[in-house]
């Protein structure tokens, strides 16, 4: 039987809780093998195995692998139980990424057929219930556990990403969530806002989980419907999950990251990322409510930007069918025309620092709007920005206010990546109460901006000590440009070029995650 790992299993996974002989396979006479099943892993030894009589097995599959086990009755009075795994596998290039693996064992040594049965449902029966995640013990809290079976709403843009998305839920996620118990019910968006309508609308009483098979753009439109529901802080409580279908995936490759897997992309990413939603672990995430100057209140789980950035992201639309490589071709046509915006950038430091010490408040920039600030607190209402004043007033003086008022790029984030090759911020955790906001002066030479990006791709930037990449994690923050000149971003969808001001709101909602 091949191991669910590369090298061979150590003994232990703690104490025997089943253990018998079995076939190896569903076929009458194949070799038979005894099996011991522990709380982490199941363990084979083969009569003459590689252990050579040693305490350990010849292999062991990991149920932190496992997805699902089932018992079925098998020819001459025999049953079978199977359980499918998982694993990561390692090219002898490249990330390893996981991949399946199905065993199943013959159950014969019962007297009859429905005593073999019996043996086999409880084996798979233990499996199961030993493959559900453990939820991690510090903060446990804040943990779930999506139930079996699972009914799960799937949000898919068809032509998100290179258009592959139906396609590649199809081939890829319909399998295992079926095998996992997962009862996909997958509306397909027709139109922009599409998705944003229907969450707005729904009966969430129906599903276990919203799944958005996308980009972020989609979720970005999912996570506003449902903060306009009037039952919105029930319906934040709906585990979200994201499967990459577009070309950024930022938040897909930030879960990836989170979950301590190696850096993968495109199909090697949605399976990491099937697989996290067929263990069906979740935890709360971290909102930014976001306020414009004309009024919008918006909620972002990704990030917030204006310049260089957001200019490579919106003009690189054009060239969705490349994929990731977007980014790329649209990094290098901005560098070549690289401008400089003005305005002014405050923020309040999430650990105060010298720099946030009381001043002279400055004047406000408006543009002509003074709205009042954003919420009111009154039940049921929106969660109010209680760290924020109206953008008509001036920051409150324990704020700092950057000096420079020309930039490159200003960019608030609040995942670890800003796109699948792309680690900005390698400390940023989903529920760290954190905006790590980034912003790059202007001054800086084409190459040394094209240096900055290559480090990106490592989280390897802040490490280069260039003067005008500037690094600050804050709990809310302010930009106010002087002219609608540039684009602005939130979860990469083009927002009009006016003031915004945003803060945090700490496990607003809730993600599926691998820990
Ligand atoms: N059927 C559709 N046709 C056209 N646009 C759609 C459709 N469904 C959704 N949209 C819109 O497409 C936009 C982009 O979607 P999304 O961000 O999910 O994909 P993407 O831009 O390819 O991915 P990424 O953000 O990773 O680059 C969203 O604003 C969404 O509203």
């Amino acid at each position: 039987m091949a191991a669910g790992r590369r090298a061979p299993p150590e003994p232990g996974g703690g104490p025997v809780l089943l253990q018998g002989v079995f076939g190896v396979g569903p076929s009458p006479g194949a070799a038979s093998c005894s099996l011991v099943l522990t709380a982490r892993e199941l363990q084979v030894r083969r009569p003459g195995g590689s252990s050579g009589g040693s305490a350990g097995p010849d292999a062991a599959l990991r149920l932190a692998d496992c997805v699902s086990s089932a018992a079925f009755p098998a020819a001459a009075a025999a049953a079978c139980f199977s359980l499918v795994c998982y694993p990561f596998r390692g090219p002898r290039w490249g990330s390893p990424a996981r991949q399946r693996l199905e065993r199943t064992f013959r159950v014969y040594g019962g007297p009859d057929a429905e005593g073999n049965l019996r043996i086999a449902q409880a084996w798979s029966r233990r499996i199961r219930e030993l493959s559900v995640p453990a939820v991690p013990v510090q903060d446990g809290d804040s943990y779930g556990v999506l139930p079996r079976p699972c009914r799960a709403l799937v949000l898919l843009n068809p032509q998100s990403g290179a258009g592959r998305a139906l396609e590649d839920f199809q081939a890829v996620v319909q399998p295992m969530l079926a095998e996992a118990d997962v009862a996909a019910t997958v509306f397909v968006t027709e139109r922009p806002h599409h998705a944003h309508e229907k969450v707005r609308d729904e009966d969430l009483s129906q599903w276990d989980t919203l799944v958005v098979m996308s980009g972020d753009g989609l979720l970005y439109e999912v996570v506003n419907g449902l903060m306009e529901r009037p039952d919105w802080e029930e319906a934040m409580k709906k585990p979200l999950c994201i499967l990459p279908g577009g070309s950024g995936n930022a938040l897909a490759a930030s879960i990836n990251y989170y979950a301590g897997n190696d850096h993968v992309a495109k199909k090697k990413l949605l399976t990491n990322c099937t697989f996290i939603l067929c263990k069906g672990l979740h935890t709360q995430m971290d909102l930014v409510s976001l306020s414009t100057a004309s009024g919008k209140r918006l909620f972002s789980f990704l990030g917030f930007g204006w310049g260089f950035i957001s200019d490579v992201d919106i003009d690189s639309e054009k060239y969705r069918w490349l994929g990731n490589a977007r980014f790329t071709l649209g990094t290098l046509q901005c560098l070549a025309k690289l401008r400089v915006y003005q305005g002014r950038l405050s923020y309040l430091p999430l650990v105060p620092t010298a720099q946030g010490t009381p001043r002279d408040p400055p004047e406000p920039v408006t543009n002509g709007h003074i709205p009042l600030p954003a919420g009111t607190g009154a039940p049921g209402s929106l969660p109010p920005d209680s760290l924020l004043v109206p953008l008509g007033q001036p920051v409150p003086a324990h704020w700092t206010v950057v000096p420079e008022e020309e930039f490159v790029t200003v960019y608030a984030i609040y995942q670890s990546h800003l796109g699948t090759n792309l680690l900005m911020a390698p400390a940023a955790r989903l529920r760290d109460g954190c905006i790590h906001l980034f912003y790059l002066k202007a001054g800086i030479s084409r190459t040394a901006l094209l240096r900055i990006f290559l480090a990106m791709a490592r989280g390897a930037h802040l490490d280069l000590n260039c003067p005008y990449l500037c690094y600050v994690p804050v709990q809310a923050f302010r930009l106010e440009p002087r002219a609608a000149a540039g684009i602005m971003t939130v979860d990469g969808e083009a927002l009009a070029c006016e003031p915004v001001q945003g803060q945090v709101h700490g496990r607003l909602c809730r993600i599926v995650c691998g820990s």
